[in-house]
């Protein structure tokens, strides 16, 4: 096939698409998408598609998986072969041109881009001197060469693919040319052309560990070497003793960036100046191996590698440039600096305390003391300055400077097999068990930044799909955050990586301590990107920060009456716990939220974790049966339209009329809950606390139109019903007449925090101003109470918003002034 024109090209191009990325139009998203099926669809019209039982991961087998998977298989059950090597000309001219069409695409065109991952995603374990050579030539088509490695040089800029890799052009010793994808490289992902440029000038050389050389499912002559891995891929220097004895037939002008460790020096300064960090920390690293400025290069190295959160090679660098003896004082100074902000990244706050006291004198000593000392206060009693960090979480971005902090818990497995996060002695509603930064986060900040949410990723293996580049992106979070950190591998390899992967290792892994980077473009660990996926994937938050992972927090499993609940303050995640706990009792969070239906939620347990939810309230749920759940549906539905209708309604007889109907619909709601089913989940009905609220306000606004006192009462009624669903347990529920004797001050079980706090909490703030409106001042009194019990017990947010805004109480503003004056909250 002669590729030499641009007519020629275009075949190539569909197979460059196809296999990593797709130009295509398309046209808006609506709420939700099914998986994989690259159509947009409504959350009801998913329900209506899936099948009405349990579902299984196969279930998310649709034609367009199935399609990739035969195609797949086909492909897997070929034999290995051998494939004529591709023209140096034809191969360029392909990379020019996939340049063109993804950096330029035709004015109009929506570009939407598409990763389908085939295969179980390959990495090497073995050590380059454990392996031998090999050329271009001897590479064969869907095989991983096994114990061999290829050494190669780039005859071409990279040119990234819009996806997850970059194409490139490269020759071995013999001038024998291949195509090349590099995926995931995280460094190189972040990366601005320049400076992709820049870290991969033409010329560079390459060594890749074990490469799997694949055929191009619809141009079979463009087979391509893929490296999915960014530590297979090692960058060789001029010094690599591999180079040794390399000649390279072909003549290829190269145009090294620097020559010499000043013009090094000169290049990584600029490249720091200019927040480039990686090809910086590269520079800087050549400037030590030219021996040029060595000592400071390593603090400059050292400040890069801060930036990069490589904590670990920052401190190695720091020390050996403070030790060498060699450092004006000046220079001492900021390499105890940077030795003191790596300890600190890191936790090591006793560290950090013994480094200060060498800065005597100097008046930065005293700040990192005191800041270590408050870390180490936090870290040992779980005090924390509650009231300044809700009143920063106000602030955009807010990562607050806290220690962490973990209570009395354990990790272990339930008979079934389940591994999960239990107490080891007992606790008290309320009462903070976690509360932990992220190991690694990708913030709203960045995501806000990249404004790109046209990719889609498509593994086959794991029948999954996400619908943005933030997830591929908080992967590669990961494979930074890992790079420098062999500890932080293990432990990530701990936690649970989906069920297409290994199992996970035992955690916590025991403690290893990692050796300083050898190279900024080598990786201290070699890395599974499959297990890492999976683990960013089943185990990353979403919070108005943006997408984190915390690593004890991914313990926790799921239930719909889970006995603890999160908070994000900033980034930051704390949990607390709902209920008062016995030594054993497992801690578990709702993933989701808890009122939305049963199906909707068998859904996305299933499409997002892999699992049926077993939990009592879903035990009911499935009980209750489908065609009972599904009229609970549409009366859902039906109850939102009445809830529009009556925020518009202001004259007595369409309130009345929209009351009785809201009454009605809210019975024939409760007729589809099997008593005997709901008596098991503890009379939990979560999915009728909206509409009873609505029920609630329509009653209310009912009342209040026509000054009735007596629809004021049902609407209270209305709302302790929808407490009642949604878990509270009461003590009195009386509307009027002398309060019950010797009943306790709060009419609630004090117990058991309500689950769905914030909703649960102005509930029982509108309950305690209706009381008031209808001149039931004790009553009035005794809900407020409430409000700032659930409020002290759990957190302090509400106190301090209480005071601080109102206006985010829709439509209480003025009541809850009044509130934070009666409750000295
Ligand atoms: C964030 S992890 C939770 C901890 C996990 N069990 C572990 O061993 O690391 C999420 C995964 O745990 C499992 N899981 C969580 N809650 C569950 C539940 N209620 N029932 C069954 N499996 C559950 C699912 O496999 C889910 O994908």
């Amino acid at each position: 096939m002669d590729l030499s024109s641009m007519a020629d090209m275009k075949g190539i191009l569909d197979s460059l698409q196809s296999q990593m990325s797709q130009l295509s139009t398309q046209g808006p998203r609506t709420r939700a998408r099914e998986v994989g099926s690259g159509q947009a669809f409504s959350m009801d019209q998913i329900i209506s598609m899936m099948p009405k039982k349990k579902l299984a991961r196969e279930d998310f087998m649709n034609d367009q998986l199935a399609d990739l998977k035969e195609k797949a298989d086909r492909e897997a059950s070929l034999p290995p072969e051998h494939v004529p090597l591709i023209n140096r000309k034809d191969l360029l001219g392909t990379l020019r041109a996939t340049w063109k069409a993804i950096n330029e695409p035709s004015p109009g065109q929506v570009m939407s881009k598409q990763v389908i991952i085939f295969w179980p995603q390959k990495y090497s374990t073995t050590k380059i001197g454990d392996l031998s050579s090999i050329n271009v030539a001897d590479l064969m088509v869907r095989k991983t060469h096994k114990g061999n490695y290829l050494l190669c040089r780039t005859i071409c800029p990279p040119v990234f693919d819009g996806c997850i890799g970059f194409l490139l052009g490269v020759e071995d010793s013999q001038g024998d040319t291949a195509y090349l994808k590099l995926c995931n490289h995280a460094m190189l992902l972040e990366a601005d052309a320049d400076e992709t440029q820049n870290i991969m000038p033409v010329g560079t050389i390459l060594v890749l560990r074990e490469p799997t050389y694949y055929t191009n499912a619809n141009v079979t002559d463009l087979p391509f070497i893929m490296v999915e891995s960014p530590s297979d891929v090692i960058f060789a220097d001029f010094d690599n003793p591999i180079l040794r004895d390399v000649s390279w037939k072909s003549k290829l002008i190269v145009h090294p960036r620097a020559m010499t460790g000043e013009a090094w020096k000169a290049a990584g300064l600029k490249d720091f100046k200019a927040s480039r960090w990686f090809s910086s920390a590269i520079c800087f690293t050549n400037c030590i191996k030219f021996g040029f400025d060595v000592q400071v290069s390593r603090l400059n190295r050292a400040e890069v590698y801060l930036r990069l959160g490589w904590n670990n090679s920052a401190l190695h660098d720091a020390q050996v440039a403070f030790k060498s003896g060699t450092l004006t004082d000046d220079l001492k100074r900021k390499a105890v600096v940077r030795m003191l902000k790596a300890l600190y990244a890191m936790n090591r706050y006793r560290e950090v305390l013994e480094t200060a006291s060498s800065l005597e004198g100097d008046k930065l000593s005293g700040e990192w003391i005191t800041k270590a000392n408050q870390r180490i206060e936090e870290q040992t009693t779980g005090n924390y300055d509650w009231p300044k960090l809700y009143t920063n979480d106000k602030n955009a971005n807010f990562s607050p400077d806290i220690a962490d902090f973990t209570g009395p818990i354990e990790v272990k497995y339930d008979p079934s097999g389940l591994r999960g996060t239990y107490v080891t002695r007992d606790v008290k509603a309320g009462e903070l068990l976690i509360f932990h930064k992220p190991s690694f986060c990708l913030s709203a900040a960045e995501i806000a930044k990249s404004g790109d949410s046209s990719l889609q990723w498509m593994s086959v293996p794991a029948l999954k799909s996400a619908d943005d580049r933030d997830t591929h992106r908080l992967f590669c979070k990961a494979v930074q955050r890992v790079w420098d950190d062999r500890h932080m591998y293990d432990t990530l390899l701990a936690l649970y990586g989906g069920e297409t992967v290994a199992e996970p290792k035992k955690f916590p892994p025991p403690f290893v301590t990692s050796p300083p980077l050898e190279h900024p473009t080598r990786p201290c660990v070699d890395i599974d990107v499959e297990y890492l996926q999976g683990v960013s994937m089943f185990n990353s938050f979403g919070s108005k920060s943006g997408k984190e992972l915390y690593v004890v927090p991914s313990l926790l499993n799921h239930s719909c009456a889970p006995t603890a609940r999160r908070e994000f303050i900033g980034d930051a995640f704390a949990l607390r716990v709902l209920q008062d706990m016995k030594k054993g009792e497992e801690l578990t969070v709702s993933y989701i939220e808890a009122d939305v239906s049963y199906d909707e939620k068998r859904f996305r347990m299933m499409n997002s974790w892999r699992f049926n939810c077993e939990c009592i309230v879903c035990q009911a749920d499935d009980e209750d049966g489908y065609d009972a759940r599904d009229s609970r549906r549409a009366l859902y539905h039906k109850m939102d339209d009445i809830g529009n209708k009556t925020s518009n309604a202001y004259d007595a007889p369409t309130l009345r009329r929209l009351a009785a109907e809201a009454k009605k619909t809210c019975d024939n709601m409760k007729r589809t809950y099997h008593e005997e089913h709901s008596r098991k989940a503890g009379g939990r009905k979560y999915e009728l606390a909206q509409p009873l609220r609505l029920l609630a306000n329509a009653l209310g606004h009912l009342g209040r139109t026509i000054s009735d006192a007596s629809f004021i009462r049902q609407s209270i009624d209305a709302k302790m019903q929808s407490l009642t669903v949604s878990g509270m347990k009461f003590i009195d529920k009386s509307l009027s007449g002398p309060l019950p004797s010797g009943s306790p001050s709060l009419p609630v079980d004090t117990s058991q925090v309500p689950q769905f706090y914030d909703i649960s909490v102005l509930t029982v703030i509108e309950i305690a101003h209706s009381f008031k409106e209808i001149g039931d001042k004790k009553r009035a009194k005794r809900w407020f109470d409430v409000a700032i019990w659930s409020g002290k017990r759990l957190q302090r947010r509400w106190n301090t918003s209480l005071q601080t805004s109102p206006s985010s109480v829709v439509g209480f503003a003025w009541f809850i002034g009044s509130l934070s004056v009666i409750c000295d909250c």
